[in-house]
């Protein structure tokens, strides 16, 4: 069988925080992998000050540069199939405030072309036709909150379940390509238990800035999982290096000083390392001492 996996990301950079040693792992053992990123990222904030005329509200070219940053994450994980759905530009970058109850909305600057607003049966139909194309036995997104609850990562999720179930459907736009049905989906997770371990190593190292606020003991925000809801894990730790050069290119989204590289550099490589997932769809093959599976290809 000629392993494929398939990820759809909301904006560049999310490809690597979530799945980047996964994605690294796979190129290495020979499977295929395909990411879709769903937008330019336009709505970025811009960690590089002589970049910041790239703003949305300057010279709207921040998905120009978010472009090159992904292409160079890419080459670091040894990705070489990328693409944004239904073509670069096609989808803008929602943007996103913080709403008092902590939630992220979208933002009051919403753009006419805003992945948020989009038809949700267009953009499944541009992702149908990748998905029969490149036919996975693996495809890769969010949970319906979206990870963290931001609008474009709550679209993907939608556009992403949405074209898995209308690609598998023999009679559906027969224009897009042969019927798929992908036979594993799984929804990126953070594992509570190694949150919380590397808080509280943090903590011990007297690190008080990095998730600042955050308890190891305490209540943690919703894009944690409940360690009893995982169902995957995939060692990645051999290509821990890989995921931290992927996530240093993305310069404006990303700095080496701030959270991602200070929980790496504290706890190891296990921090970013070890990726973990829930299956959505599918039956799980061989489970570890943890009652994971540690191949998201198990079964197949
Ligand atoms: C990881 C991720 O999804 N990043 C998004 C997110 O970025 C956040 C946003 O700029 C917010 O205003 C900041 O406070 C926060 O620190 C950022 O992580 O939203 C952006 C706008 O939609 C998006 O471009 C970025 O990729
Ligand atoms: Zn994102």
């Amino acid at each position: 069988m000629d392993k494929h996996l398939l990820l759809v990301h909301a904006h560049p950079d999310d490809e690597s925080i979530g799945q980047g040693a996964t994605m690294a792992k796979y190129v290495a053992e020979g499977v295929g992998v395909t990411l879709v990123t769903c937008t330019g990222g336009e709505m970025g904030e811009i960690l590089v000050p002589e970049m910041e005329h790239m703003a949305a509200d300057k010279d709207d070219t921040l998905a120009d540069q978010r472009k090159i940053e992904l292409d160079n994450a890419m080459k670091e994980l040894g990705v070489t199939d990328h693409r944004y759905l239904g073509g670069f530009k096609r989808y803008r970058d929602s943007g996103m405030k913080w709403h008092e109850d902590g939630h992220a909305i979208p933002d009051d600057t919403i753009h006419e072309n805003a992945f948020w607003h989009a038809d949700l049966t267009e953009a499944a139909n541009d992702l149908v036709a990748v998905i029969r194309e490149v036919r996975p036995q693996v495809l890769v997104t969010y949970d319906e909150f979206g990870g963290y609850g931001h609008p474009d990562h709550i679209q993907a999720h939608r556009v992403a379940t949405y074209a898995a179930s209308l690609a598998a459907v023999p009679s559906y736009r027969r224009d897009l390509g042969e019927h798929h049905d992908i036979p594993k989906i799984y929804w990126g997770a953070m594992s509570e238990s190694r949150l919380r371990a590397g808080l509280r190593l943090l903590r011990d190292a007297g690190d008080t800035t990095t998730f600042e606020g955050m308890d190891p003991d305490g209540p943690l925000p919703p894009f944690v999982t409940a360690d009893e809801n995982l169902s995957a894990m995939i060692d990645g730790t051999a290509y821990h290096q890989q995921k931290m050069a992927a996530l240093a290119a993305h310069a404006t989204q990303i700095t080496t000083d701030g959270p991602f590289f200070a929980l790496s550099n504290n706890v190891g490589e296990t921090a970013w390392g070890l990726e973990f997932y829930r299956i959505a769809k599918g039956e799980r093959g061989p489970l570890n001492e943890d009652g994971l599976e540690t191949d998201l290809f198990a079964g197949l």
